[in-house]
C-alpha cells in the first residue's frame, strides 16, 4: 500500500440532542476525517478527538498539527507499507497522540482489507457476524427525560444502558431507575468525576448490581482505582486510564480494573487494540468497545473490532441515528431489534462514505500529495 494522496477533514456535525457527561455538554461534534489514496483503493479513517480537551489532551486542532508536521510526511516518506501493523511500528517515536496516529492507521487498516478483498473485522482476525450493543445515555436535567430516553432504547433493543453519573446525580438517579425499570442490565460511566474521599458513596452504589463503574476516579490513575476496588462488589472499568497495552498490563497486574472499555483512538489504533484484546483474554479481562460521538466512519471501525472474541460484553456502537439526523456512510449502521449490529462482509470497513454528506459537513480540507 503506497499513498499517492492523503486528505484531511476537518468535519463539524450537530448533534440530534446534547450529549451531557461529569465534565461538559456536547452539542456540536467537531472531528475530522483521514482518506488515504493508493492507486487502487481509498482507505477511511476518523480522528475521534473534540473541539475541547476535556476527554484528552488532544483535539482537531493538535492532531491536525500533529498529522500534517509529523505523520503524514513520516508515511510518505516511507512509501511502501504492507500491513497496517508497520503505522504503529513507524509512529512509535512519537509520544502519545493516540488519536492522531490512529485516524490514520485506520485508514491503513480499511486499505488493507480492500486490498485483501475482505471485511475489515475478518482482516483483524474477528469471526462474529452479529455484535450486541448497548447505548450511553448523557445526564439529563430532569429524570423524567432520563426515563423516556431508557424506554426508548430498550424498545430499540438495546442489550444495556449505560448511564452517566457525577456528585449529587448518582446513587438516587440509579436507584430511581432500579425502581422503575427493575434489573434491566446497567452500568454507570463517572467520567472520573470522585476521589477516594467519596468512596462512601460509590460503595452505595454496590447495592444496585450494576455490570460495572466506569473510571471513577482520576483520568490518569490506577493506584487509587485499584485501592477502590479492593472496597467494592461492584467491577470497575477503566476507559481514560488505559492509551496502551502497558497501561492495560500494569492496571490488571495491580487489580485497578476488572473490565476495560476498548476505545481505538484512545489506544492508538486497531493493532494495539489488538494486542490489548490479546492481553485481555489471556487474563480473564472482559472488553466493550466504548464510543467517541463517531460518525459512520469511526463506527464501523469500532463494530469490526467488537467481533474479536473476547468483546463479550455490549459495547456503545449505537445505530447512526442515536447521534445524527443523517450519517455519512451508506447504508448507515443500523441496531436490529434484538440489539445487534450484522457486520458488514464487504471488503474493507463495508459501509459507503458518501461522498457529497462528507463535503456537506466539512469545513476545511489539506490535501498532501506524493512528489
Ligand atoms: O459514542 C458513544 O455512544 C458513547 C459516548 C460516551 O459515552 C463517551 C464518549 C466520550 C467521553 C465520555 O463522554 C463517554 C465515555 O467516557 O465513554
Ligand atoms: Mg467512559
Amino acid at each position: 500500500m503506497k499513498a499517492e494522496k492523503i486528505v484531511l477533514r476537518k468535519m463539524s456535525m450537530t448533534l440530534k440532542a446534547p450529549f451531557q457527561t461529569s465534565f461538559g455538554t456536547q452539542t456540536v461534534r467537531d472531528f475530522y476525517l483521514v482518506e488515504v489514496h493508493t492507486k487502487d483503493f481509498i482507505g477511511y479513517g476518523e480522528g475521534v478527538v473534540s473541539g475541547e480537551p476535556l476527554y484528552s489532551e488532544e483535539t482537531v486542532g493538535t492532531a491536525w498539527h500533529i498529522l500534517e508536521d509529523f505523520l503524514i510526511p513520516m508515511i510518505m516518506e516511507k512509501g511502501e507499507i504492507s500491513h497496517p501493523d508497520e503505522v504503529g511500528e513507524l509512529f512509535a517515536p512519537i509520544r502519545r497522540n493516540n488519536m492522531a496516529k490512529s485516524s490514520i492507521e485506520g485508514a491503513y487498516w480499511d486499505l488493507y482489507a480492500k486490498q485483501q478483498g475482505i471485511s475489515l473485522a475478518k482482516a483483524l482476525g474477528g469471526t462474529k457476524e452479529k455484535i450486541e450493543v448497548g447505548i450511553s445515555l448523557g445526564i439529563e436535567a430532569d429524570i423524567n427525560d432520563l426515563f423516556r430516553n431508557v424506554e426508548k432504547y430498550l424498545e430499540q433493543g438495546y442489550r444495556r444502558m449505560k448511564i452517566k453519573i457525577a456528585p449529587g446525580k448518582d446513587v438516587q438517579v440509579i436507584r430511581a431507575l432500579r425502581e422503575r425499570f427493575g434489573n434491566i442490565p446497567m452500568m454507570a460511566d463517572a467520567n472520573s468525576a470522585y476521589t477516594l474521599k467519596d468512596v462512601d458513596i460509590l460503595k452505595q452504589l454496590d447495592e444496585f448490581d450494576l455490570m460495572m463503574i466506569e473510571q471513577p476516579l482520576a483520568h490518569d490513575d490506577i493506584i487509587d482505582h485499584a485501592t477502590l476496588q479492593k472496597q467494592l462488589k461492584t467491577p470497575i472499568c477503566l476507559d481514560e486510564s488505559i492509551h496502551s497495552y502497558e497501561d492495560a498490563r500494569k492496571a490488571i497486574e495491580l487489580g485497578s480494573t476488572r473490565i476495560i472499555n476498548m476505545k481505538v483512538g484512545r489506544v492508538g489504533g486497531l493493532s494495539e487494540a489488538r494486542r490489548i484484546h490479546d492481553l485481555c483474554q489471556e487474563k480473564g479481562v472482559p472488553l466493550w468497545c466504548g464510543g467517541m460521538l463517531e460518525s459512520g466512519i469511526g463506527r464501523a471501525h469500532n463494530v469490526a473490532i467488537t467481533t474479536l472474541p473476547n468483546f463479550v460484553l455490549p459495547g456503545d456502537t449505537a445505530g447512526s441515528s442515536r447521534y445524527w439526523q443523517e450519517d455519512i456512510i451508506s447504508p448507515e449502521v443500523e441496531v436490529a431489534a434484538d440489539g445487534t449490529i450484522t457486520v458488514p462482509q464487504a471488503p474493507g470497513i463495508g459501509y459507503t462514505p458518501v461522498p457529497e454528506l462528507i463535503e456537506k459537513y466539512t469545513t476545511a480540507v489539506k490535501v498532501v500529495t506524493r512528489g
